[in-house]
Formats: C-alpha cells, sequence, structure tokens
C-alpha cells in the first residue's frame, strides 16, 4: 500500500549564518508527500526553495523541526544522517555530467557496490528507461542539451534512490525542449514508481510534471494546489 507519509517535513526552519548575524530563510514549512508522488515549489528567486531541497538532502542544518524518510529521521536541530546515507539522488542543473567519463560510465558512478555484470546490467537497464539504449559508449559532449539531461536523470536514478530531488532540471534548455523533456521525465519517474520533490521557476513545467504545487513565498506560508492539501501549512 502507498505510504501517505513516505516523505515528511514537520514545521521546518533553514537560515544562514551572516556576520549580522542568522538569516532565517524558510519559516516553518510542513509537507507530507506519499510515496510515488511528485511535488513541485514554485516560487520566486530567493524565497528558499533551493535551500529547502539542500536540507532534504543532508546539507544544510536545520533549525527547527524534522525530516522524515520512510520512517526514518534525517535531519533535526540535534541529528543529522550523513548525505551519502540518506538514499535520497539530486539532479541539479548545474549538476554536470563528468566530461572525462563514458556515458555509461558516468551513469555507473555511484553503483560502486555493485558486481560488474550487475552493474553493466543496472547500466543497460537505466538507458533503455530514458530512451537511449545505443549511447553506452558515447561521450558526454557529443550528446545533445537534451539528451545530457536524460543522462544525468539516469545516473540520478541507478542507485534507487527512495527519493529524487530535481532543482530547475531543464533550466538549460529552450522552451519546446524543456516542456517535452518534463513530460518524458514525469512519464520515466512514474513507470519507476519514483517519488520525487522538484523545484522551478516555470508553471507549465510544473503542471506537467507535478501531482502537487506549492507556491512558496518569501516569509509567509506556501499554498499548495492540486490533490491538496498535502501539507500542514505553518
Ligand atoms: N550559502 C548561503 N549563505 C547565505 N545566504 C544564502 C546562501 N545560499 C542562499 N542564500 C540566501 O538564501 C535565500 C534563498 O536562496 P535559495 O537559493 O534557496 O532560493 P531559491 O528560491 O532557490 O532561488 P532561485 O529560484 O533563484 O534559485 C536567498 O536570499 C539567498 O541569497
Amino acid at each position: 500500500m502507498t505510504n501517505p507519509a513516505f516523505l515528511e517535513l514537520e514545521h521546518v526552519s533553514l537560515g544562514y549564518e551572516t556576520p549580522q548575524g542568522l538569516r532565517m530563510v524558510v519559516n516553518d514549512f510542513s509537507l507530507q508527500l506519499p510515496q510515488g508522488h511528485i511535488a513541485c515549489l514554485l516560487g520566486a528567486s530567493g524565497c528558499g526553495k533551493s535551500t529547502l531541497l539542500r536540507a532534504i538532502a543532508g546539507f544544510e542544518p536545520l533549525r527547527a523541526g524534522l525530516i522524515r524518510l520512510n520512517g526514518q529521521a534525517l535531519s533535526s536541530p540535534q541529528y543529522s544522517l550523513p548525505p551519502e546515507r540518506r538514499q535520497v539522488g539530486m539532479m541539479f542543473q548545474d549538476y554536470a555530467l563528468f566530461p572525462h567519463l563514458s556515458v555509461a560510465n558516468n551513469i555507473a558512478f555511484g553503483l560502486s557496490h555493485l558486481v560488474k555484470p550487475a552493474r553493466q546490467a543496472r547500466v543497460a537497464h537505466m538507458l533503455e528507461l530514458v530512451g537511449l539504449p545505443d549511447s553506452a559508449n558515447a561521450w558526454p559532449h557529443e550528446l545533445s542539451g537534451g539528451q545530457q539531461q536524460r543522462v544525468a536523470l539516469a545516473r540520478a536514478l541507478a542507485p534507487s534512490p527512495a527519493l529524487l530531488l530535481l532543482d530547475e532540471p531543464f533550466s538549460n534548455l529552450d522552451t519546446d525542449l524543456r516542456e517535452h523533456l518534463a513530460q518524458e521525465v514525469k512519464d520515466i519517474l512514474r513507470q519507476a514508481g519514483q517519488t520525487a520533490m522538484l523545484v522551478t521557476h516555470n508553471q507549465r513545467e510544473a503542471h506537467i510534471m507535478a501531482q502537487h504545487i506549492g507556491f512558496m513565498q518569501p516569509g509567509q506560508a506556501t499554498v499548495w494546489q492540486r490533490n491538496q492539501p498535502i501539507l500542514d501549512i505553518g
């Protein structure tokens, strides 16, 4: 049965130390995301979307609140599970492919725990999933921007993360391609039953991809639409 609270953020507050003291960026943010669902956060530049994703991935300390994934505590002000133990995958706009590695080796990067035949099989499966079955030996610079993003998606999904975070994954692409790719990526994520959280400025992209859409505003409660509410607003 689908877990209705697979990803849980309870009253999360985040801030940065500055020379003037602690500057709060996210205040009292809560959310419950069911397993296999895709949520999207929209919001003006600087309202804290990326900071929130980084906190879920384990790269920002919590000032208040709790983050849980599949019942396991990931972060609280007193505790932080190391990023590599969270089973959280990331696909970020500036999270480029390794230029000196083939497509197959890029995808295999997070699979060193597997023996070679299992690793190769997983890479082949991922290439099929993202529609690039013949590109294993290509170099990243030989691929188009859209193909490179698909390889980045394959790399992020290869270790079977419990949760995938996507931060402006298509922002380097032109409008037609980004909408096309957003649809494709959604289909791939749904097919894989992947729970995911996306951050974007682009409303169309949000509507294409997500079952749950939240509008984040600086210093104000986040308003959610579609399948609402998935979260308790602070
Ligand atoms: N390392 C940092 N130190 C201090 N302040 C930071 C740091 N990183 C981000 N900020 C500030 O925190 C606020 C939120 O930044 P964040 O990148 O989370 O916003 P965002 O909503 O993702 O913006 P964008 O859509 O432009 O990427 C901004 O005012 C930013 O300047």
